[in-house]
């Protein structure tokens, strides 16, 4: 199978400086030549380049900021995921910040709008512009997916296709109480930190497919975001929230949704490789590298 790597050198979702740099640090840490390894044909035509807009052509939009250069690049990585996945290929999205999930996931629901998403994640990521304290777009992605909040022209173009029953959080430990208010008011199914303590990831993975793809039989659209893990863990990312997943549990995940044999689309978001020492960042960035090689096939006894 063709696997396509979408390097999305972009921040403009959030306000800390490199995570823009995420894509080059993983690439150049060896992730296509890994990903070969594995048996995959990669693809890889170099880092999408995102032509800036000057401040004073992008002002907020309410709390919103760079809304337009948000909105632009979000659009621009949807039409680029389509296309792969049209052609039967898997996209790889490397972040950049987590607001391209916009795109990514507007995408894959393109070509298979039957896709469940799994999205792990410390937050919720589903603020809307009425909620937001912070104006970070990586903060709302998932609320302009679902088609909440009141209309914003500039995103006009992201289509409500996903449906809150179709959505699955795991690691959620820092949500914000506008979020937990939509959580609630959707019915979304998250599984928060709190049940991996309790029940095990192995029985939290098997609770969250059971609930989005019952028959194991929909397509799967996994949004990983690396400040899911503990800090310990994966270090150099923008919001980094203490009492995440292990090294394990996140890498577990990955394993067993590769297992299902239903992956069409995987983002790895959030690596900031400007944040931490140079070893810590080393770490953070070998972990997204892992965290891809578990969701892409790599088993650990072969
Ligand atoms: N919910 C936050 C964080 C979003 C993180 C985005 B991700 O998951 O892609 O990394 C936090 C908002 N706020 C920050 C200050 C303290 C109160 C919460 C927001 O900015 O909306
Ligand atoms: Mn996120
Ligand atoms: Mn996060
Ligand atoms: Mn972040």
């Amino acid at each position: 199978k063709t696997l396509a790597i979408v390097g999305c050198p972009f921040s403009g979702g959030q306000a800390k400086l490199g995570v823009d740099r995420g894509p080059i640090h993983l690439v150049q840490a060896g992730l296509p030549e890994q990903l070969s390894e594995l048996g995959w044909k990669v693809l890889f035509d170099g880092h999408h380049q995102f032509e800036e807009i000057d401040a004073a052509s992008d002002p907020p939009i309410g709390k919103l900021k760079n809304p337009r250069l948000v909105s632009r690049v979000c659009e621009a990585i949807a039409k680029v995921v389509g296309e792969h996945a049209k052609k039967g290929q898997l996209p790889l999205t490397l972040g950049g910040d987590h607001s391209l999930a916009m795109g990514t996931i507007s995408g894959t629901f393109e070509q298979y709008p039957d896709a469940c998403v799994v999205w792990v994640d410390a937050h919720g990521d589903i603020n809307t512009a009425e909620t937001t304290d912070s104006g970070n777009i990586h903060g709302m992605p998932v609320s302009f997916l679902l088609g909440l909040g009141s209309k914003i022209p500039e995103f006009s173009w992201v289509k409500p296709l996903l449906k809150p029953e179709r959505l699955v959080y795991i690691g959620l430990r820092d949500v914000d109480a506008g979020e937990k208010k939509i959580l609630k008011e959707n019915g979304i199914r998250a599984f928060s930190m709190h049940e991996v303590d309790k029940y095990g990831i192995g029985r939290v993975v098997e609770m969250a497919l059971d609930h989005v793809n019952p028959k194991r039989d929909r397509p799967i659209h996994l949004s990983f975001d690396v400040d899911a893990l503990d800090p310990s863990v994966a270090p150099s990312t923008g919001t980094p929230v203490r009492g995440g997943l292990t090294f394990r549990e996140g890498h577990y995940i990955c394993e067993a949704i590769y297992e299902t044999g239903c992956l069409v689309a995987l983002d790895i978001m959030e690596v900031n490789p400007s944040l931490a020492d140079e070893a810590e960042v080393k770490q953070t960035v070998a972990v997204g590298c892992s965290l891809a090689r578990s969701a892409l096939g790599e088993t650990l006894l072969g």
